[in-house]
Formats: C-alpha cells, structure tokens, sequence
C-alpha cells in the first residue's frame, strides 16, 4: 500500500502559501522558493553537521512539515562548504545513557525512512565530506550532485560498527549488489571522481552554484510531469524497504545497543577520536 501520494488536489493551497522558515539559529533551516515551489534544507550544526539526537529530530520535523505544505522538490545540503555531514555525532556513542542511545538510534532509523519515502523529488548537494551517516543522508535522496575533492561513503566497520540492513539495502540500489557489498564490508571512503564511476553520486560540480544549477536541473525534468505518477511511483519503490525496516527496528535497535556498548567497541572510539584531534594538530 501506498503510505503517501501526493494529492493534486492540495496544489492551488500550495500556490497560495509562501514560506521561509526557520531562525537564524536553528540546526536545520528551510528556504522555499516561490516561484518553483523548490526548498532547500540548510544543515546548520556547526562544526561538521554531526547527527545529534536534536539535529535528526529536526531534519525528521522538516521533512513531515515540507511533506505538507506540497513543495515540489527539495534539495538538501549543508551551511558548510567542507564538510556536507560527518555522520553520526560520536559523542552519542561514547559511555551514553542507554535511553538516549536508543533514542539516537530509533531516530536515525526514523531520518533514513522520511527522507527516503518522501513524495516530492530529492536531490542531496554534496558540498562536503560524507562520511557514514553523511553518506546515508544523501543515499536517501533521488540525486546526488556533489563538489570536487571530498570523499563519501559507509566506513562504519572501519570504526567497528555493523552497517544496518536498511542501508545495505539503499547502497545496494544505488551501485549494485557486488559493488555494496564489497564497500560496505571494507567501508570504502570514495573521493569525487572514484564514487561518480562508481554511480555512488550522480553529477560533480567544480563549485557550490554549480552543483546548486545541476540540482535544480534534475528537478525541473519533473516540471511537466503528472506529480501523482512521479510520486506513486518512487513510493512504490521505495515503500516495501520502509515496511522491512519498521517491522525489524526493535531488533535494530537492539543490535547497535550491543554493539555500541562492548567494551572493545568503546576503548576503540576512544582511540579514534584521539586520532581525530592529532589529525587537527598536524
Ligand atoms: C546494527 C548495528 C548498527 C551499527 C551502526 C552502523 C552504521 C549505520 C550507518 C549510520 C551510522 C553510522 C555511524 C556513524 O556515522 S559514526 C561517525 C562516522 N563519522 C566519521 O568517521 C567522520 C569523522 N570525522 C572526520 O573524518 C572529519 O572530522 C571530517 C568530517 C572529514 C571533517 O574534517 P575537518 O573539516 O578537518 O574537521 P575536524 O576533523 O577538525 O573536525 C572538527 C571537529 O568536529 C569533530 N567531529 C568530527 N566528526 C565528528 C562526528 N562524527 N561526531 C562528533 N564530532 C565530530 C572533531 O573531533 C573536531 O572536534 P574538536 O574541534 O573538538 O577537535
């Protein structure tokens, strides 16, 4: 079954309403452009965009009230032009209190599955490093346009940590079953050039207004669309991975708890993260 169609009928309220949204300091902000009806969602998390609890919460809200209001596409990117989004905010991880972990992780699960099931056409501008979790935000996205000299991909089991079956799933749609397999056992990081061969992304752009030109050039290929077959569509597509997730997320859940919480796990972030700041130092 279909979870959400967009209705035509809604349209002429969408054509009514004109939206910026968001203050200057929120952790994701939404501009809409009013005569395209196109968003584009800003992630705003100084310094590297990591995905806190509060930051998923907001892309998750975002997401729902821009499903609302009918825009007509979205692009998503971040305010820095370094890093698009680290993944996952380590700190999360290290000695956490074991509700909030849980929280974390039921609201990953929740990002990947309204970014990736919503009805209007996405398009993830890759101004940056994407790392992990970084990489999954733009995976749920239809396209990816993304600037010269940055690397992407799922490096979770370098860190140690297992890659869920939903983003195998979604890894495994965008380069083919051999290719994700290989990377996310390995956890490639890919540079530009190596995860457009790879179709891991979908355009370069040697700059921010280009990679913002070619985003908006995918959306406009659904100008003179019918927005009830496009979406019906791709929900049809993408539905029954959603229902897979939701019916196994307890034991997800569960599965990162564990692995989060064995002690190698932890002496290893400990590790890591030390090697994060000598980096900085160099
Ligand atoms: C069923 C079991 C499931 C198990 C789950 C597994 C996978 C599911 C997939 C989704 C989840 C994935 C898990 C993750 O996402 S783990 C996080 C992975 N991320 C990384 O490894 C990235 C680490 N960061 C970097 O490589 C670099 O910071 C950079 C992103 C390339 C940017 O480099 P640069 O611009 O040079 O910035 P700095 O390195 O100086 O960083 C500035 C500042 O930010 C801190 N930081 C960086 N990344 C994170 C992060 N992910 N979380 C928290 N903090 C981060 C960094 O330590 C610096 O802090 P200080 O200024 O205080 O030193």
């Amino acid at each position: 079954m279909l979870r959400k169609i967009f209705n035509p009928a809604r349209l002429s309220r969408f054509q009514r309403t004109m939206v910026t949204v968001s203050s200057s300091d929120a952790l994701v902000s939404t501009e809409v452009d009013d005569k395209t009806g196109y968003a584009t969602v800003t992630l705003n998390r100084a310094p590297v965009n990591s995905l806190s609890l509060e930051l998923m919460t907001e892309i998750v809200k975002t997401v729902d009230e821009l499903e609302r209001s009918n825009i007509r596409g979205m692009v998503l990117t971040s305010f820095s032009n370094k890093v698009f989004c680290a993944g996952l905010d380590i700190m999360e991880m290290v000695n956490p209190d074991l509700d909030r972990l849980r929280a974390v992780w039921t609201r990953l699960q929740d990002t990947w599955a309204s970014l990736y099931g919503t009805s209007f056409p996405t398009v993830a501008l890759i101004n940056g490093h994407a790392p992990a979790g970084g990489c999954l935000l733009a995976l749920c996205c239809e396209y990816r346009v993304m600037c010269n000299n940055f690397n992407i991909g799922l490096n979770e089991t370098q860190l140690g940590l297992a890659v869920p079956p939903w983003l195998q799933g979604t890894m495994r749609q965008t380069i083919g079953t051999r290719e994700a397999e290989i990377h996310c056992i390995k956890g490639t990081m890919f540079n530009s050039q190596d995860a457009l061969k790879i179709g891991l992304v979908d355009e370069l752009a040697a700059e921010n207004g280009e990679a913002m030109q070619r985003a908006l050039h995918y959306l406009n290929t659904f100008k003179q669309m019918s927005p009830y077959a496009r979406s019906a569509t791709k929900l049809l597509m993408r539905n029954k991975d959603i229902e897979d997730m939701k019916r196994g997320r307890k034991e997800d859940v569960e599965r990162f708890v564990e692995n989060v919480m064995n002690s190698d796990f932890q002496n290893g972030l400990t590790v890591y993260l030390q090697s994060l700041k000598n980096r900085k130092n160099k």
